[in-house]
């Protein structure tokens, strides 16, 4: 069986320049590990919070790396450098609203500034791209929302079988296909 490709993209100017160390990558990183039963591999970027760049990572992870899923972190705020769902949008044939309104719906929950991400999710190709916050506590808030829907998403678009720990999170299929 192929491993599944799963592009894990930290949007951060401070991180892409060292400045401090990425929290959020490995995050993604360590949740995924912990909920998948398929094999994967991780396909891991950083980059700043510049538009082009963004849409350049996102289309190398979709195109050249065939990543079947790709989760971002940060860039998805108001601030004038918060473009990620810009450059999501730019990338995409396919926009799917409801993880972001999903998203906010829990995280609001955990912060009364929830409603301050755009964050969105979209297909490009076979690829899914979600949008998730930096804040590297919003990604397993976040994930355990939206990842039960994922698996059945990427059968849609023609991509590999994900297969989860149910003991940990159940992705759901209609008719248990
Ligand atoms: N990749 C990351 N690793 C660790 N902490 C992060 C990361 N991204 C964001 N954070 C933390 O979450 C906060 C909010 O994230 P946000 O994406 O708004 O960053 P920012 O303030 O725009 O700065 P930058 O783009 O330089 O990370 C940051 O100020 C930082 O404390
Ligand atoms: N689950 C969760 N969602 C969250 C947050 C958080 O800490 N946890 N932070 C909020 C804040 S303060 C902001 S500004 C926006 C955008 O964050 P970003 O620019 O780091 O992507 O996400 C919001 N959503």
């Amino acid at each position: 069986m192929e491993s599944i490709r799963i592009g894990i993209l930290t949007v951060s100017d401070r991180a892409s320049r060292g400045e401090y160390e990425d929290r959020g990558g490995p995050a993604i990183h360590d949740y995924l590990a912990e909920i998948l039963a398929c094999q994967w591999t991780p396909v891991p970027r950083i980059v700043s919070d510049d538009v082009a760049g963004i849409q350049d990572a996102l289309v190398q992870l979709c195109d050249r790396e065939r990543c079947s899923l790709v989760v971002t972190t940060g860039g998805t705020g108001p601030a004038k450098r918060d473009v990620t769902p810009e450059a999501t949008e730019r990338v995409c044939e396919k926009m799917m609203p409801g993880f972001g309104e999903l998203m906010r719906k829990v995280s609001l929950e955990h912060v009364p500034t929830a409603i301050l991400s755009r964050q969105t999710a979209g297909i490009r190709g076979s690829s899914l791209i979600v949008n998730l916050p930096g804040k590297p506590s919003a990604i397993a808030e976040c994930l355990d929302a939206v990842f039960p829907a994922i698996p059945y998403c990427i059968d849609l678009i023609d991509g590999p079988r994900i297969e989860t720990k149910t003991e940990r999170l159940v992705a759901f299929r209609p008719q248990g296909k």
